[in-house]
């Protein structure tokens, strides 16, 4: 069963323009930037009552963000739902139907363990599972 949303991820050209208008927009500043590698993304992170706004700039060519915004506009680009054992819920969602982008959880920003579902098999939303690594 999924739990809250965890995030929103927003894909985004300028990562640094895009912070100062979420820090005014959101009237609080970001906690957290984190650049991964796995991914080529830089991520600039808000609390948001009990969510998040995940900012994503593409760092590499190849990064699904650089890709994505080559095509699209800024904008939602995934939704991010936690998960307690994101095992258990891939195992549950392939056995649904729903195509995983990934055989295992990776690595993801702010110390997760991370899986993508893809929009094709999600009425045309990339999500997002994310099961906290703890301390
Ligand atoms: C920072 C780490 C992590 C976290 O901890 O939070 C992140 O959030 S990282 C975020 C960036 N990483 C990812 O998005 C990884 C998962 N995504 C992918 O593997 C790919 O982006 C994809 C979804 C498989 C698409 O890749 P690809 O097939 O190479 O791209 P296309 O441009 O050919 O798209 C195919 C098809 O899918 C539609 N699409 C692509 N992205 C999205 C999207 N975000 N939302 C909705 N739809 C999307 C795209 O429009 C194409 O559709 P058609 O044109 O109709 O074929
Ligand atoms: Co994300």
């Amino acid at each position: 069963m999924f739990a809250n949303l965890e995030h929103l991820g927003l894909a985004v050209h300028d990562l640094e323009a895009a912070t100062a208008l979420y820090t005014t927009l959101l009237g609080q500043p970001p906690y957290k930037q984190e650049h991964v590698a796995s991914e080529g993304v830089d991520t600039v992170f808000f609390r948001v009552g009990g969510s998040k706004i995940e900012l994503l700039a593409g760092t590499t060519p190849d990064s699904a963000i650089t890709k994505y915004l080559s095509k699209k506009p800024e904008g939602i680009h995934h939704v991010a739902f936690a998960v307690a054992d994101i095992r258990a819920e891939m195992a549950r969602l392939r056995a649904a139907g729903f195509v995983l982008l990934s055989e295992e959880p990776k690595p993801g920003a702010d110390n997760k363990l991370v899986c993508f579902v893809h929009p094709k098999s999600a009425a045309g939303v990339l999500v997002e599972l994310c099961q906290d690594m703890g301390a």
